[in-house]
């Protein structure tokens, strides 16, 4: 068996252009484009990079780019005050603060001072409790790309095996909580389980993001599941993932490449959140208005 390629690439400038569609949509009913604002504190040579690509997608996206940087010397309450001014601004639809934060930073303390509406990396307190509670609310990037990638590939979910590897707050745990949300039945692995390849062979949808090169192969691998790599390492020979691709294409049904996968879907997806924080501000500022002529 040889297993077909998700392409992330394509699915993800699907993506982009229905934002692109809706941007433009949304400025023609009330001529104000969503704003994005990605803060990012220091000079992180990784972070600069991805904020770049992330400003960039914003601009390509028709969406105005509004960027805060401030220096890795920043106190708390400095940058608390900038999140505040974003927080209150009508022309900012979208709040990122980039992670990591230099080490003598509160990074929890300042995510939860974007407002649940705003938060369209789904970091808050607040909107991970929305999504545990199975409530609308801005879910995080790179699991909702996941999600739009099996659905695009049509991927059941409801009753399905599903195994996700790794626990974290950015990638894990939402992950886990969105497929629950889709009726699949879950199983959550970290750095403890105690025989990792036995719980992967039973899932037949297996996302991996566990930041451990080659960690996963065709031992945990059961045969025709999909394999979903959120795992990005760089190498002396380019990308690679959390999976082993070459020997797992041979057993898998569905797999994702890296790259090519679920990274581009990342910033797709936070572009699609932005523009659905700007709808509900939009929607927001429509009900109050009507509320005040009728009222
Ligand atoms: N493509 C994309 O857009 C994105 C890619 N990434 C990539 O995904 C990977 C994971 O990111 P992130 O979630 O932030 O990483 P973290 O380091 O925050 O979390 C890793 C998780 O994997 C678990 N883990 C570590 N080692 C093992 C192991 N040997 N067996 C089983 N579980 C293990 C850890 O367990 P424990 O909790 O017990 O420590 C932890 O829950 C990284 O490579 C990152 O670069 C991340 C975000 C976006
Ligand atoms: N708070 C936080 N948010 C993040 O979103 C976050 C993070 N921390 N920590 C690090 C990881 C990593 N990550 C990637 C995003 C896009 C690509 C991406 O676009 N990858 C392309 C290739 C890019 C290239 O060629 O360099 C691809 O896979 O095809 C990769 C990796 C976000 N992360
Ligand atoms: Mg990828």
């Amino acid at each position: 068996m040889t297993a077909e390629l998700i392409d992330g690439k394509a699915v993800a400038a699907r993506v982009r252009q229905e934002v692109a569609d809706g941007v433009a949509e949304l400025v023609a009913q009330d001529g104000q484009a969503p704003g994005l604002a990605t803060v990012l504190v220091g000079e992180d040579p990784a972070s600069e990079v991805y904020v770049r690509n992330k400003r960039r997608a914003c601009v390509a996206a028709g969406m105005v780019d509004l960027h805060r940087r401030l220096p890795g010397d920043a106190s708390q309450q400095q940058i608390d005050e900038e999140i505040g001014r974003l927080a209150e601004d009508p022309g900012v639809s979208g709040i990122l603060l980039q992670l990591p934060l230099p080490g003598h930073l509160d990074p929890d303390a300042l995510i939860d001072r974007i407002p649940a509406g705003k938060d369209v990396d789904g970091l808050t307190a607040g909107n991970a409790g929305l999504l545990a509670q199975g409530r609308d609310g801005l879910r995080p990037c790179t699991p909702s790309g996941v999600a739009r990638l099996l659905d695009e590939y049509a991927v059941p979910l409801a009753g399905a095996k599903v195994v996700v590897v790794g626990r974290s707050v950015l990638v894990g745990r939402p992950m886990a909580q969105l497929l629950l949300a889709r009726d699949a039945t879950v199983t959550l692995c970290h750095s403890r389980t105690k025989d990792l390849a036995a719980e992967a062979r039973e899932a037949e949808v297996l996302v991996v993001a566990a930041g451990v090169p080659g960690l996963i192969g065709r031992e945990s691998v059961r045969p025709g599941a999909t394999v979903i790599d959120v795992g990005i390492h760089r190498t002396e020979n380019g990308l690679r993932g959390d999976v082993r691709f070459a020997e797992t294409r041979g057993v898998a049904g569905l797999l994702t490449p890296v790259p090519g996968g679920v990274g581009p879907m990342t910033i797709a997806m936070l572009l699609a959140n932005t523009l659905q924080a700007a709808r509900w501000q939009q929607n927001r500022t429509n009900e109050l208005r009507s509320s005040q002529c009728s009222g």
